[in-house]
């Protein structure tokens, strides 16, 4: 495991001397009520309080939520209205937030292009994801938006940990695993963030996951890990082995602790931060710096645009793949409901006409006022026609 250090680089992506970095991609991910929403607040609010300020461009992707603790640039929920598709689609409300984030995910490219426009301007590009936390790792959408999003900017995944109630070894156990299983499907560099540190500090899941006896020694002492004879339960014997195998796993990770209600920490995930644009770097040269990369190799030329064609192709491979599986999605969905899907047909003239007019169905809210501006928490109050108390059941 990589600590946290506070020598890696300090900055938090501003731009240095005359060429401007590509801003950096944070994707949050954490199970329901980890804190993902207010962490994406605090790290919004550090980032504008930098000497100069260095305002994110901050992406919703949360049909359900009714309120976020800041003002993003896009909102899925202007585009996608969750509780009508639940209505018209016939579906609970999991299969309202798949669909929502589906349909939301064939404007993508939308998406992609308004960021990539803005990218000059910002330093940073923030992912907040849905609340129940499959609907995006497992999701063929989510696959899509960060397959698309890393091929474009350099991407980091924040994994936000619900610290204090990661105190038990067996929890932590499985909170790792997962982890691990989002690390090798979006092969991207990763973060873990033990969240709430104010309530429960970290040190023991640091020490946890540098010393393979400490882990083992907490087992051994834990309820329920040992059967009525006093021998392990088999459960014990399972999660020792497992803690073998993420011994590897955690030599590949960083781990910050912060406070997303304090910001203590804050500084420190933004070095992680910096250190994960480097490792992102080193593995995508071809991909993310071809120009320079050819200027230095010019013999390698045809070698080189043999496989940047490669890599290409087997993006664009993966892409029509996770989108038929989207449209098979939709595709059941509207066979469970013909009546609505009798009226809501693809009219391909009416979406050439669109492309021609250049009117895109993503709202970018950064012509607004204040776009990303920073919410007090403290201030936060309940929306007036909203039955449901700020903020919202985890
Ligand atoms: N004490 C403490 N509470 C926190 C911290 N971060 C978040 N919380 C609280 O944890 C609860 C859940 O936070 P949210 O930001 O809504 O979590 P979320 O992961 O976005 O929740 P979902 O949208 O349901 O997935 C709220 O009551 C927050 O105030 C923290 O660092 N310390």
């Amino acid at each position: 495991m990589e600590a946290s250090s506070s020598s890696a680089t300090t900055s938090a992506g501003a731009a240095e001397g005359s060429t401007k970095k590509k801003p950096m991609t944070i994707i949050t991910i954490g199970m329901a009520g980890a804190g993902k929403s207010t962490f994406v607040q605090r790290i919004n609010s550090y980032l504008h309080s930098l000497d100069p300020p260095s305002p994110p461009y901050i992406l919703n992707l949360d049909p359900a939520v009714t309120h976020v603790p800041y003002e993003a640039n896009i909102d899925i929920r202007d585009t996608v209205d969750y509780q009508e598709v639940m209505k018209q689609y016939n579906l609970g409300p999991n299969g309202g937030i798949l669909t929502a984030l589906n349909l939301f995910t064939t404007k993508f490219d939308q998406v992609l292009r308004l960021v990539e426009k803005r990218a000059e301007e910002v330093n940073h590009v923030i992912l907040d994801t849905p609340g129940q936390i499959e609907i995006f790792t497992w999701s063929a959408s989510g696959s899509i938006i960060t397959d698309a999003i890393a091929s474009s900017l350099p991407t980091v995944v924040a994994y936000v940990i619900d610290t204090p109630r990661t105190t038990a070894p067996a929890t932590f156990m499985s909170n790792m695993l997962y982890a691990c299983s989002i690390l090798y499907k979006t092969k991207l560099p990763f973060i873990l963030v033990f969240n709430k540190t104010d309530v429960q500090p970290h040190d023991f899941a640091l020490e946890w996951m540098t010393d393979f006896e400490e882990f083992q020694r907490a087992l051994a002492t834990h309820d329920g890990t040992r059967d009525a004879e006093g021998e392990p339960t088999y459960m014990n014997s399972l999660m020792n082995s497992m803690s073998l195998v993420l011994d590897e796993f955690y030599k590949n990770l960083k781990a910050v602790g912060v406070s997303s209600v304090t910001g203590q920490g804050i500084k420190e995930f933004f070095d992680a931060v910096e250190a994960s644009r480097e490792e992102y770097e080193k593995y995508t040269p071809l991909l993310h710096d071809l120009p320079r990369f050819l200027m230095i190799c010019r013999d390698y030329l045809p070698e080189l645009e043999r496989a940047r064609k490669a890599k290409e192709e087997s993006l664009r491979a993966v892409k029509e793949e996770s989108m038929n599986r989207v449209m098979k999605d939709l595709s059941i969905d509207r066979a469970k409901n013909p009546a609505f899907a009798a009226q809501d047909r693809w009219d391909p003239e009416a979406e050439e006409d669109e492309d021609d007019d250049g009117d895109f169905n993503i709202v970018d809210r950064s012509s607004e006022p204040w776009p990303g501006q920073y919410v007090d928490l403290t201030k936060a109050k309940r929306h007036p026609d909203e039955e449901i108390n700020w903020p919202r059941p985890g």
